[in-house]
């Protein structure tokens, strides 16, 4: 008798388990090595990249936007408006100042300019083998994607760590694939399939 398929809740909580478990040393070695991978786009100074301020046990993507940075790209950062809405992004550079927001993330303030970004870093829960993601269950990323998809072409660039990649994620409709996902260990392009 075949065991019965996790739900997308059953595997975000193992995965987040998993990602929790790594230690600090670990954790700022991934976040490291993530910028120090051959970046699988070009980055020229009219590329807009958008990350995010790490909460939890989330591999640190601030190295690689640094050193993208330093490659010419502009950053950003989202700005959560409401539950059930698509993020909004706003301009950040390292040295310039963050408030908390809702959820108490850190972005950036009012007053910083809005990005329509070309390039976004996400966050993972988890992903598999064919670029399939889970994030926290709110829906912004998928809600973003499908807003943005809209608007102009974009790379979606998951972020994780190794122990984070499962065999397969059940999808839903509404679930956007990732092109990219960089790891400790490995950029993983997904666009070939
Ligand atoms: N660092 C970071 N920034 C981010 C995200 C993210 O995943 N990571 N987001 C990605 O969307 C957006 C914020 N969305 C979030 C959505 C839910 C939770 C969260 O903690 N959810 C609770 C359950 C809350 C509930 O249902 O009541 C949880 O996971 O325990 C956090 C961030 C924008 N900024
Ligand atoms: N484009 C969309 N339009 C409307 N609702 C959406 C859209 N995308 C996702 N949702 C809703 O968001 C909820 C959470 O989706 P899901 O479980 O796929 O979250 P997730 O991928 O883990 O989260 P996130 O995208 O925030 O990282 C679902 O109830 C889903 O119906």
């Amino acid at each position: 008798m075949s065991l019965p398929t996790p739900t997308k809740t059953e595997l975000r909580i193992a995965a987040l388990a998993r990602r929790s478990a790594l230690g600090e040393a670990t954790r700022d070695a991934a976040a490291r090595a993530l910028a120090n991978h051959a970046f699988p786009l070009p980055i020229t100074p009219s590329s807009i990249v958008a990350g995010y301020s790490p909460i939890r046990s989330e591999i640190d993507p601030v190295p690689l936007m640094q050193s993208l940075a330093s490659h010419g790209a502009r950053l950003a950062l989202p700005v959560i408006i409401a539950r059930d809405e698509p993020l909004m992004f706003r301009v950040w550079s390292p040295d310039s100042a963050l408030i908390a927001g809702s959820l108490g993330i850190l972005e950036p303030p009012r007053e910083a300019p809005q990005l329509m970004p070309d390039i976004l870093l996400v966050p993972l829960a988890a992903f598999d083998r064919a670029g399939h993601r889970i994030g926290y269950g709110a829906g912004h990323y998928d809600r973003t994607f499908a807003q943005l998809r809209a608007i102009k072409p974009f790379t979606a660039i998951g972020l994780a760590f190794d122990t984070q990649e499962i065999e397969a994620i059940p999808m839903q409709p509404h679930d956007v694939a990732l092109d990219y996902v960089l790891t400790e260990t490995r950029v993983i392009d997904f666009r070939s399939k």
